[in-house]
């Protein structure tokens, strides 16, 4: 198994599309390719007729009768039954269609659009969200309710609406779940003209049942108001989507997925917060568990970035990308508190990378990994727990103390599971090295390597920083 892969996808995992969009405030977006051929006429409407409520009207016309931009054929055999897979923009590095797949059947018949590629498309339908309609049924608590809510909406003066504990809540608990709304192929962002991916989007939003689309339709803009529902969709993609790493089968690895939760974009933000989220490919779903007790009247909140980073280095990335000045309780502590914050958080980026390092040079120590459990625990970064006591458990392991290994194996997976899920390879592993410490692979590894024993380091997997 890769450490760096979990690192990695922990960090990666950013509520974050930081790519600059300008936005135009004009109307009669849809209007420049009207005609075209890009577009049903049907579609060649007014804005106004985009507003929810107005789709059946619009997108009434069966898929057959649409064309592609460019004469490219968007032959739309239905594989798995997409109720809508229009319109279509030709990518400009491979060369394929960039569509729109709707199926408002998905989950319970809440829906979910992506804008992909057919061929990732029919990849996602081979999850078992797709494959196993009962798999998903009653995971979105939201439009359909059948176990009461642990939390309220509420107006938070500065921050817009946000979440609030309305009882207590156990570290572990799971908070919220939804599948995706819109899931859009990165790739699309790069190989699209700006214009051509904003009509995917809209469209997208727009085969989305009534409900779900209005949810959607009802989310921030950063306080912005557009004259456009092109622009408005835009921005609140921008504003409340989740970046999301490919799963490990996926074959376009390169690119991951821009993905919007209606319910779950309702989180404002905190360095520090008591939740944190996990993406589960095969149920195309996104959990969202407590990473601490919670009291009832708190705020509920998730980390839009990293939560490694320096006081300075969070500002400034909160204020590009979101546009917020972030007044969070490790933000706006006193200097010399905000200081030796810092300094713990630069400790723990100098340490992370020597105990992923398993060459016969690593300087790796259990010594180390019990400095960066004390270190995320002053921190308050609960939701990392789980990746120090892994830590310790290899270097205790890797060093033969099996026992110390059992404890903290134990603890990563107590801890891991609500953060990262039961089935991702953080947790297993650590499974694997409590079943039996003896036969896993971190057993003796220091040793080994510091002796000589074990293979040539430079045939080890290399463990990059993230
Ligand atoms: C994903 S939405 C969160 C929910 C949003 N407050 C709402 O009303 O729907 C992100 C937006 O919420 C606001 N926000 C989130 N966290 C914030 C914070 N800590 N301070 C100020 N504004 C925040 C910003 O406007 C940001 O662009």
């Amino acid at each position: 198994m890769k450490l760096s892969q979990f690192v990695s996808v922990y960090a990666a995992a950013v509520l974050a599309h930081s790519s600059d969009h300008q936005h135009h405030h004009h109307h009669a977006d849809l209007g420049g390719v009207c005609g075209s051929g890009a577009l049903p006429d049907s579609t060649c409407q007014p804005d106004t007729e985009y507003l929810p409520g107005a789709q059946k009207e619009i997108f009434a016309e069966k898929e057959d009768g649409w064309r592609c931009p460019n004469g490219t054929s968007c032959e739309h055999a239905h594989k798995h039954s997409w109720t809508h897979s229009s319109p279509c923009f030709v990518g400009s590095k491979t060369g394929q269609d960039f569509c729109v797949f709707t199926d408002t059947e998905f989950a319970d018949g809440r829906g979910t659009s992506f804008v992909m590629t057919r061929r990732r498309a029919d990849y996602l339908t081979t999850y078992s969200a797709f494959t196993d309609p009962g798999f998903v049924s009653g995971v979105n608590q939201d439009l359909v309710r059948t176990i009461p809510a642990v939390y309220d909406v509420h107006e938070f003066p500065g921050k817009g609406m946000g979440l609030v504990a309305n009882q207590f809540i156990r570290r572990g608990e799971l908070i919220m779940a939804n599948t995706a709304s819109l899931m859009i192929d990165y790739r699309v962002f790069h190989e699209l003209k700006k214009e051509e991916y904003k009509e995917l989007q809209l469209h997208a939003v727009n085969y989305l049942p009534d409900p779900h689309r209005k949810a959607f339709m009802n989310l921030s803009t950063h306080g912005q108001t557009f004259s456009t529902l092109v622009d408005t969709v835009e921005k609140i993609a921008e504003t409340n989507a989740f970046d999301i790493d490919p799963d490990a089968d996926d074959e376009e690895q390169n690119y991951g997925f821009f993905v919007v939760f209606p319910e779950i974009a309702r989180f404002n933000h905190d360095c520090r917060p008591n939740a944190d989220y996990y993406f589960e490919h095969r149920s195309l779903t996104q959990y969202i568990h407590a990473t601490r007790d919670i009291q009832p009247g708190e705020e509920l909140t998730l980390s839009y970035i990293n939560t490694v980073m320096t006081r300075n280095e969070r500002l400034r990335k909160l204020n590009h990308n979101w546009g917020f000045q972030c007044a969070c309780s490790a933000c706006t502590q006193e200097k010399a508190r905000a200081d030796v914050s810092d300094m713990r958080i630069r400790r723990i980026k100098d340490l992370r990378p020597k105990m992923r390092n398993w060459k016969a040079g690593s300087v790796a120590t259990p010594q180390m990994a019990e400095l960066l459990i004390s270190l995320y625990e002053q921190e308050r970064l609960w939701g990392s727990m789980y990746n120090a006591y892994s830590f310790a458990a290899y270097e205790y392991n890797a060093v033969g103390d099996p026992w110390t290994a059992i404890k903290y194996a134990m603890l990563a997976i107590e801890w891991g599971i609500p953060m990262v899920g039961a089935t991702s390879s953080e947790v297993t592993d650590m499974e694997k090295l409590v079943e039996d410490p003896w036969g896993h692979w971190s057993w003796m590894h220091r040793v080994k390597k510091r002796s000589g024993w074990a293979r040539d380091p430079d045939e080890e997997e290399e463990e990059e920083d993230d």
